[in-house]
């Protein structure tokens, strides 16, 4: 099962909504035999991810659905092993700067020149050039971003980057300047409410215009959030006339998660907690948020006896999430010692 923000998110550039003109841009940009570097901004929520995906779609076809993970090794001059997992397809590659932090000048470096220097596998593929997409730009050291920057004039011939970010405050000027900027606007109201109605229509339930646009003002027009808004009402059956939205998002899943914690303490349930816990984090909500929120959702559910031990695990496995990587696995453990902790009362009563 997918969460509605993944199973609706349009592939295309003909099947985005909104921002007509612009998807015409890009696929008229996507037809050149120049194609630029690409420096995709705007608010969180807006459509950047899911534009520049469609806009590889039409530079290569459905080749580039075909998603590949490789654990890629750095050494950096302290001598200290980074891991790194890189998504790629054999015409693009992706990169997130947040996980590599203070070396991402020598990643980005290493990676360019990797990319840069191989040969395009796919004979047939449309263009000479690969892609890279850089997510979070923005967060880029200036290091990084020089070093990127010297790449992008050396590799010209067969390497693009697209980079993605919120504002282009942060990005050092003769990056910005050999770019096209493209500028994803927030949705309006009414752009986010025909999305919501159009997803309410293919999972066959009735949305009113009210209440659809009620969602996409609570949800300051990010679309992801309203999305997500979307599916929790649902959940909750409170989509009626009148019914207040319930305010924010994913702390309804969360609150889900919490009951189905409390429900049944089982492998099985771990797993599917495991799976939603995912899914939140895929969806960039902090690993800590996450965490903290479930925590609170569960002392809601659980006797006045069982709260300290709650908290102290929460505290426990929140400090292991700040010093370790694999956030998902922390979380999980929190859930796990939850589970037992609560079937041990259970058990003693
Ligand atoms: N043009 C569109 N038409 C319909 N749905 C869309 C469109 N663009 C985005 N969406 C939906 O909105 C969700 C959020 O979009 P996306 O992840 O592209 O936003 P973003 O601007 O990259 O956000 P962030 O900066 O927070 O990563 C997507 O999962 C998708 O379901």
């Amino acid at each position: 099962m997918s969460l509605w923000v993944d199973k609706y998110r349009p592939t295309t550039l003909e099947k985005l909504s909104y921002h007509d003109d612009l998807s015409a841009h890009l696929k008229q940009l996507a037809s050149l035999p120049d194609f630029p570097h690409l420096l995709f901004y705007g608010p969180s929520g807006a459509g950047k991810k899911t534009r520049i995906v469609a806009v590889l779609r039409e530079l290569y076809g459905a080749g580039v659905e075909k998603l590949k993970i490789d654990q890629r090794i750095f050494v950096t001059p302290s001598n200290r092993k980074l891991e790194l997992n890189v998504v790629s397809s054999n015409y693009h590659l992706e990169l997130n700067p947040s996980d590599v932090g203070m070396y991402d000048r020598m990643v980005v470096q290493e990676l360019i020149k990797d990319v840069a220097q191989t040969q395009q596998v796919d004979a047939n593929a449309k263009h000479r050039f690969k892609v890279i997409v850089i997510n979070e730009a923005d967060a880029l050291t200036r290091d990084a971003q020089s070093a990127l920057r010297r790449t992008m004039e050396k590799y010209m011939s067969n390497l693009r980057l697209i980079l993605c970010c919120n504002t282009t405050s942060k990005i050092i000027a003769p990056i910005r300047s050999r770019c096209l900027l493209v500028r994803v606007a927030a949705p309006s109201i009414e752009d986010i409410s025909a999305v919501l109605r159009t997803v309410a229509k293919k999972e066959s339930f009735k949305l009113s215009t009210q209440v659809a646009e009620n969602i996409a003002e609570q949800a300051d027009r990010n679309l992801r959030k309203a999305l997500l808004m979307l599916e929790a009402a649902k959940v909750q059956g409170n989509l009626n006339e009148g019914d207040a939205v319930p305010g924010t998002d994913w702390e309804i899943f969360i609150s889900q998660i919490a009951a189905s914690i409390v429900e049944q303490q089982t492998p099985h349930r771990l797993l599917e907690v495991r799976g939603k816990v995912y899914e939140l984090l895929s969806h960039c909500i902090p690993a800590d948020m996450v965490l903290k929120t479930l925590a609170f959702e569960l002392l809601k559910l659980v006797r006045p006896e069982m709260r300290p031990e709650i908290v102290h695990w929460a505290a426990f496995y929140e400090h292991r999430l700040k010093n370790g990587s694999k956030q998902i696995f922390h979380i999980e453990a929190f859930v796990a010692k939850v589970m037992s902790v609560y079937k041990k009362m259970l058990m003693s009563q």
